[in-house]
């Protein structure tokens, strides 16, 4: 009986299926199936060759201001990274460090190893700075476990495995495997020197020793918040720790680091250097936040079909609270002849990869779903994240930290993004108020008396890019709209 965590999103539909007994995955490269973006791979054919190209130019200009995120004094040569790693990085495309991969990368590689706190706003190359710690310490004449990532879905955990085996490319021998839920393998021994899973599956591995925890040096826990604050994952993350040698070097990354995790963090990971930021520091500017005030709940719909000729112009997601709605509303647009796919926790594994696949190749270009990829999920194309439902816990309240990451799906590593939220009533009213206070944040009202201006608005946003722009002219830039 398997006891992978249910994923985090509201179950007022079926709960998750019991997964298997989890299955080890062939160690072969998952590259194939997993698209890893910053890997320099061109899109040939995509909509968005250009701005990917606009993109790279503007990039230099961003990573020279030492108030963005992206900004680096340092050069990756300067970060004591082995040539096989710095090959890695150049085939990536990765000019230059970000800001928390140049602060984070010295004190991750360290001798004797020391445990790691770091907060980083969304896409600004987390997994690159946990990953090059990684493979900086894997000794690759032993072939058994030494370095595991935990990752609160099985897409963030492939995801990863295929930035780490990018990175790895040159490392000659390097086997990484993935600890998922996968109901074709089982009893299977995890022969690989870095593992990338879900914390009950590699639980699950672990007791029943499948994976061999004598030559294990690094545990990660990547949205970290999330994985020791969630009742069940927060558990699993606690057994599969105990069942590790105690001197591991812990290290746990986050957007968000919310301050009743960040105690249990540091209890976790005992004497880390801890790198945080505060809550107004994490909005990121190149993510334009929009709302529309939708008058009765039932206009919801109609207005989110006013927006899919948008959606489309690159990759969008729509984020809603349940299962249920994420079911109801792709049997609603897809039978009025839209194209659109939906993943939530209700699909089994094979299907859910195969659905986030066909988003990340861009064959599906408007993916609705849950929170269950509000975090980690990394494809470049997205422009546009639509909040359909306001995020907010089982009381109703509103939950920044899940906004936060929601919107941060869109406006990856320097890129420009549009994230509308639809407000309905009183209470999304006030979840999205909250959420704006909270951050510190400016949003702005879309005017819905004319759909061509709010049209020509959104265009512009997503055609332009940020770089050397200030926040004020980019605001005026919406509000001239
Ligand atoms: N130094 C770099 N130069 C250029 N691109 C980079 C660099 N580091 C990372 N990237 C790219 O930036 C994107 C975002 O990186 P990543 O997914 O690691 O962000 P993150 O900080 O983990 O975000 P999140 O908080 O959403 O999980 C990826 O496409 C990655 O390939």
């Amino acid at each position: 009986m398997s006891t992978e965590a249910p994923a985090a999103e509201a179950s007022t539909a079926v709960p998750d299926p019991a997964p298997a007994p989890a299955p080890a995955e062939e160690p072969v490269s998952s590259l194939e199936k997993a698209q890893v973006d910053g890997a320099g791979e061109v899109q040939e054919g995509s909509p968005l060759t250009e701005s990917e190209a606009i993109v790279e130019v503007k990039l230099a200009d961003l990573q020279a201001d030492p108030d963005n995120p992206l900004f680096s004094a340092k050069s990756f040569e300067e970060l004591n990274l082995s040539e096989e790693l710095l090959k890695g990085i150049h085939q990536m495309n990765f000019r230059k460090p970000s800001k928390i991969q140049e602060k984070a990368l010295p004190l991750l590689l360290i001798n004797p190893p020391t445990n790691m706190i770091a907060q980083s706003q969304s896409g600004t190359g987390k997994t690159a700075a946990f990953s090059l710690n990684i493979l900086s310490r894997v000794d690759l004449s032993i072939v058994a476990p030494q370095a595991v990532v935990l990752a609160p879905s099985r897409e963030l955990a492939r995801q990863i495995l295929g930035v780490i085996e990018t990175m790895g490319q040159f490392m000659k021998g390097l086997v990484t495997m993935a600890a998922i839920p996968d109901p074709n393998k089982r009893n299977q021994a995890y022969k690989a020197h870095v593992l990338v899973g879900t914390p009950g599956t590699v639980m699950d591995m672990l007791r029943r020793r499948y994976i061999d925890p004598r030559n294990m040096k690094v545990l990660v826990l990547d949205e970290a918040d999330n994985m020791l604050d969630q009742q069940g994952l927060g558990d699993q993350c606690s057994r599969v720790k105990a069942l590790l040698p105690n001197d591991m070097q812990t290290v746990l990354f986050s957007a968000t680091f919310p301050p009743k995790v960040i105690q249990y963090a540091q209890r976790f990971a005992p004497a880390a250097n801890v790198l945080t930021l505060k809550h107004e520091e994490l909005t990121i500017e190149g993510i334009k936040q929009l709302y529309i005030d939708i008058d009765k709940d039932n206009d919801k719909y109609s207005t989110l079909l006013k927006f899919y000729g948008l959606m489309t112009q690159a990759s969008s997601i729509i984020f809603v609270r349940t299962r249920a709605t994420a079911q109801e509303l792709e049997r609603r647009m897809v039978a009025e002849g839209h194209k659109v796919a939906q993943l939530s926790g209700a699909l089994d594994g094979p299907e859910r990869d195969r659905i986030i696949d066909q988003f990340r190749s861009g064959e599906a270009k408007v993916l609705i779903t849950t929170n269950v990829l509000a975090r980690g999920i990394d494809v470049q194309s997205v422009t546009m994240v639509i909040n359909y439902d306001i995020p907010s816990d089982m009381h109703g309240n509103a939950d920044p930290e899940t906004y936060l990451h929601r919107i941060g799906r869109t406006g990856r590593f320097g890129r420009v993004g549009v994230a509308l939220s639809f407000v309905h009533d009183r209470r999304s009213w006030q979840q999205l108020n909250e959420i704006a206070n909270y951050f510190k944040t400016d949003l702005h009202n879309i005017d819905t008396s004319d759909w061509d201006a709010v049209e020509e608005m959104i265009q512009k946003i997503i055609r332009s890019s940020r770089a050397g722009k200030s926040t004020k002219e980019m605001t005026d830039m919406i509000t001239s709209g």
